[in-house]
């Protein structure tokens, strides 16, 4: 058995409680083995002045976007998709797909995060991307209808299914797979009815954008006469292995709807606030008991991956949409960020304790922002960046080591994309 003794650091406890401890992991199995005062092992990653936390999850983004970071800015959700981000997606290539991907895999690497939900295009690219990083990931191609006629769209939504089917189950079980319908308002019903059965056959879960924007929400309201959660479930969505992206603008009656059926909800603060989307209730998601996890979305609306700054500004914003200064507070992004997102991928991931998977990362306390320690739950969401991670390990394999990640070359995978995303622009003007 090859072990990896991850020493000298404090380590944040299941329970938020932060102690001295020592982690011990195996290599083969991805596993924790141990936590305490433990020795051992056949090599050492030095936590000395470090925190040691669960890996972060990144429960919904489109990770290729990186190549059009910064690419459109300062509009709308529906103006940005209409008018930049979809015509210059129409120029994608497979090429294109792994190399945005990959730098936004060494992006998260570099800032902590151990697994992720990605929805997008090209997606057998984003398996190699994945499987090349030692990272976890619940991946779906993105399907669309509306503009297709029905041969087209029943060919869409079949592409989803064949690659849901096709991947679940990659790199040794790392990468799962998901049906990803797009959303409520780019996929026509009649798809839905026909193709949510075929996905349950699968036995894989079902995600979507929902409730983001009221310009979403409301046409549903207008066409349908229900409030699109009730829409969604009556096409059989929304069961306990579902989860949807933003639940922005959600009335009581969906709450407690998605409470009922155990389905999950990813916010995106970011995204939420750079798109002018709105504020999601995430209190009273948390007080109706459903299951919630944090996504940066895509690098074109957030404007990083970096997973700290989404704590910090769920918290944030989770405060303004309460209008109470101790809602949202920093145990629940926490759990939301680690654990929270963990479960809604299903993965047993998200807490340092023996059994569960060894995904984790390596905080540098030793730093003037993070200077006076008072409480290290309060840092994480409020003060730390992800630039403070030292080292980060994803099933038992260290794929950042003081700094520099082991599983790709950062600059060459820097001015590739810079190439491929520039080319891209040039070809979609
Ligand atoms: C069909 S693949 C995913 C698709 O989603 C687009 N996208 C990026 N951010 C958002 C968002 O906040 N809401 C809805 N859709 C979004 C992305 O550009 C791809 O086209
Ligand atoms: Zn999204």
């Amino acid at each position: 058995m090859s072990e990896l003794l991850v020493s000298g650091g404090q380590v944040l406890l299941p329970d938020l409680s932060v102690e001295r401890a020592d982690v011990l992991l195996d290599r083969d199995r991805g596993e924790i083995v141990d936590v305490g005062d433990v020795s051992g092992g056949d090599d050492e990653l030095d936590a000395g002045g470090g925190l040691v936390i669960p890996g972060l999850v990144n429960a919904h983004t489109h990770v290729a976007m990186t190549l059009l970071r910064g690419y459109a800015d300062d509009k709308p959700l529906d103006a940005w998709l209409q008018e930049d981000i979809w015509p210059v997606e129409a120029e994608l290539t497979a090429e294109d797909v792994r190399a945005g991907a990959t730098l936004g895999l060494v992006e998260m690497l570099k800032s902590g995060t151990t697994a992720l939900n990605d929805m997008y295009f090209f997606m057998p690219e984003v398996v190699d991307a994945v499987e090349e990083s030692g990272m976890r990931a619940r991946l779906g191609y993105g399907s669309i209808t509306v503009g297709r006629d029905d041969d087209a769209a029943r060919e869409e939504m079949r592409d989803g299914l064949a690659f849901a089917r096709e991947y679940d189950g990659a790199a040794d079980g790392r990468i799962r797979t998901a049906f990803m319908p797009h959303s409520l308002t780019t996929v026509g019903e009649a798809y839905y009815r026909e193709f949510v059965s075929e996905a349950r056959e699968a036995g894989v879960p079902i995600h979507l954008h929902a409730n983001e924007t009221t310009d979403e929400v409301d046409p549903i309201v207008d066409e349908h006469g229900v409030r699109p959660l009730k829409y969604a479930a009556d096409m059989g969505l929304l069961e306990s292995e579902d989860y949807l992206a933003h639940g922005v603008h959600l009335d009581d009656g969906e709450i407690d709807l998605l409470a009922e059926r155990s389905a999950g909800v990813v916010h995106c603060p970011a995204s939420n606030m750079k798109l002018a989307s709105g504020m999601a209730p995430v209190q009273d998601l948390l007080d109706a008991g459903v299951p919630v996890g944090l996504g940066t979305d895509g690098a074109a609306s957030n404007n990083d991956l970096d997973m700290f700054d989404e704590m910090r500004d769920a918290a944030m914003l989770g405060k303004l949409a309460a209008d109470d200064a101790s809602a949202v507070d920093a145990e629940s992004v926490v759990e939301m960020a680690t654990r929270g997102s963990a479960e809604i991928l299903g993965f047993d991931s998200g807490r340092i304790e023996p059994d569960a998977n060894a995904d984790l990362a390596v905080i540098d306390l030793d730093a003037p922002h993070l200077t006076p320690a008072h409480d290290l739950v309060s840092h994480l969401v409020y003060a730390a960046r992800g630039s403070d991670v030292r080292h980060t390990v994803a099933d038992g394999q260290v794929l950042m080591r003081n700094r520099e990640v082991t599983v790709f070359d950062e600059q060459g995978v820097r001015e590739r994309a810079s190439e491929r995303a520039q080319a891209l622009v040039e070809r979609a003007e």
